[in-house]
């Protein structure tokens, strides 16, 4: 069916509805009609995630309708209605109402829905699942896309996101739904007089908070050295507002300053381009007032709050944005450092392969294992359920370079609020010392080697710019460079392939992971992989580059990034 017809369906079974007049609006817009109209909306790395507006390919009440409806049957096949599902939503535009239209179609699926009735993050979503013991959960959410963005993200009775095959099913019972504008619903006051519906209430999140609160390691050490840390937060318009500030309190931190700009809910979020700690322009406003209340760190969360941004003050007093690779290799170190007198041999870390490999050197130093799994927080909360079913191994830290982290296993995706306090919590117990995250961060350097990372986005809008995303990692797997720029390659790692090729002898192993569509070229001296992003149309490569000196590192990386960005753009002409 072309894109056309598809619209024509759209238009004739919305003709009288209060949906006509915007359907008619994209009638002219060819681009936008294709882009809405061209394909179905797929479950990536964290759920589905899109623009919104009216189409197939978009976020709105049917595609949102469809996939509760989808995951309504595989909850009655697979899962325990009984049991139910816990439905969360952020700050974004949409978000309560695709929130309750989700709990509507639970409920008229006869299946118990535990829901917030005010934005919540994701990681209290995840905890809430694992606490009421409910066989699913959802969160309405595109994290930290751009404002027009929302998404559904799934998660499984283990609070971590949807596993592939549950998300492999969903996207199967979405197929089978031929009528997605007369999917039933529960009006959501009848639901709750039915007892099907029930609000969560503020008990949980006392219970989140202490949980978050007893992770702290050195309790005394913080409430000492609280006065002297002066902080400038920014929930940037989004759920971290609350509860980040909470535990911050209550662990006795009094100098925090939030931005105010960025304090409150705002679906547009005006005052940044992409409520994203990942990008430095998300700082702005936070480094100013920073400056102006002589601060000496920032902390930024996203909208749904699982991402961490940190910002710290190097000697000449000016404010150095961290990669997430930094922050969670500071935390790291910190939470492995402090922990080690307790361990007993069985520990493991968790990281992305795209991660810093600095992560690996640092989990050698205190001798715990360190697994590596694909980009996605859901391969981190899989290891963590692993050790639980088989009683082999205890989960102490889980990072991926691109912001998120988790310390307590209460929680089964990356929680910025444990983040936010674990960092707090590294910056007192240095700061005791009389040393700042600046300083501790150059000093792991100097012990463990300079391992510079940086990462490499390129967007591309519409069906083309998707299309042109998945030549450019064809086009490289079909033949493989010997170099890249300067840059021997060594071997290649083909995770489609689930195949290692070593360039030197020609030879190849097989790599014992499930298939995922990465490249990773082992380099001379660094690393580069190469992968589309399953939640926004980016061709994201992961650059790395390591030696013993600043110096040295500095330069490779630069020569790598000028290499892998040619390379980029001729793959994506
Ligand atoms: O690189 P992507 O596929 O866009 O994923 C980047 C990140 O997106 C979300 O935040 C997921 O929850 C993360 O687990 C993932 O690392």
């Amino acid at each position: 069916m072309t894109y056309r017809e598809t619209y024509e369906i759209w238009k004739n079974a919305l003709k009288d509805t209060e949906y006509a007049s915007d359907l008619d609006r994209i009638a002219d817009d060819e681009d936008l009609l294709q882009d809405s109209f061209y394909k179905e909306m797929e479950f990536g790395t964290a759920g589905m995630r899109g623009i919104i507006g009216m189409g197939t390919n978009r976020m709105n009440v049917f595609t949102v309708k469809r996939a509760t409806q989808a995951l309504a049957n595989n909850i009655l096949a697979h899962g325990d209605p009984v049991a139910g599902v816990a439905v969360a939503y952020d700050t974004r535009k949409n978000s309560d109402l695709f929130a309750r239209e989700t709990a509507g179609v639970l409920c008229a699926n006869g299946i118990n829905v535990f829901m917030y009735d005010t934005p919540h993050s994701v990681p209290q979503l995840s905890f809430t699942i694992l606490e009421l013991k409910t066989t699913s959960g959802v969160v309405i959410t595109a994290s930290h896309n751009p404002p027009e963005y929302n998404g559904y993200k799934v998660y499984g009775k283990d609070g971590g996101q949807c596993p592939v095959a549950d998300s492999d099913r969903i996207t199967e019972y979405i197929s089978q739904i031929d009528d997605m504008f007369h999917i039933e619903s529960m009006p959501l006051d009848e639901a709750e007089r039915n007892g099907l519906l029930t609000y969560i209430g503020h008990e949980l999140d006392e219970i989140y908070f202490s949980k978050v609160e007893a992770l702290c390691i050195h309790p005394e050490i913080m409430k000492q050295q609280a006065d002297k840390l002066n902080i400038v937060y920014t929930p940037l318009h989004g759920t971290g507002n609350v509860p980040v500030r909470r535990v911050l309190k209550d662990l006795g931190i009094r100098r925090l300053h939030v931005v105010p700009e960025q304090e409150h809910p705002d679906p547009a979020f005006p005052t940044v381009k992409a409520p994203n700690p990942e990008e430095r322009q998300s700082f702005d406003l936070a480094v100013e007032l920073a400056n102006r209340e002589n601060a000496n760190l920032i902390l930024a969360t996203d909208p749904d709050s699982d991402r961490l941004g940190v910002a710290v003050r190097n000697p000449a007093h000016e404010f150095v944005i961290l990669t997430g690779n930094q922050i969670g290799c500071l935390l790291m170190d910190y939470v492995l450092s402090q922990k080690q007198s307790t361990f007993v041999g069985d520990e493991f870390v968790v990281k992305s392969i795209v991660t810093s490999d600095m992560v690996d050197v640092i989990a050698g130093h205190y001798g715990v294992e360190l697994r590596s799994v694909f980009t996605g927080f859901k391969f981190i909360a899989e290891q963590i359920k692993l050790s639980e079913q088989t009683g082999k191994g205890k989960f102490i830290f889980g990072f991926e370079e691109s912001y998120g982290y988790l310390q307590g296993a209460f929680v089964r995706d990356k929680d910025a609020v444990q983040a936010a306090m674990m960092i707090a919590e590294a910056a007192c117990w240095y700061h005791s010392m009389g040393r700042t995250l600046y300083d501790v961060l150059v000093g792991l350097y100097e012990k463990y080697g300079w391992f510079e990372d940086l990462v490499l986005s390129k967007t591309l809008y519409g069906k083309e710019g998707i299309e042109k995303i998945q030549n450019a990692v064809r086009t490289l797997r079909e033949s493989y460079p010997g170099h890249i720029g300067a840059f021997k390659v060594l071997a290649v790692r083909d995770y489609l392939k689930q195949e290692r090729l070593d360039m030197l002898t020609g030879k190849t192993e097989p790599i014992d992971m499930e298939r995922s569509n990465v490249l990773y070229f082992e380099l001379e001296g660094g690393r580069f992989i190469i992968r589309p992003s399953g939640t926004e149309p980016k061709l994201k490569s992961y650059l790395s580059a390591s030696a013993a000196e600043k110096t040295e590192a500095d330069s490779k990386l630069a020569q790598l990034k000028t290499a892998a960005s040619a390379l980029i753009d001729q793959l994506t002409k």
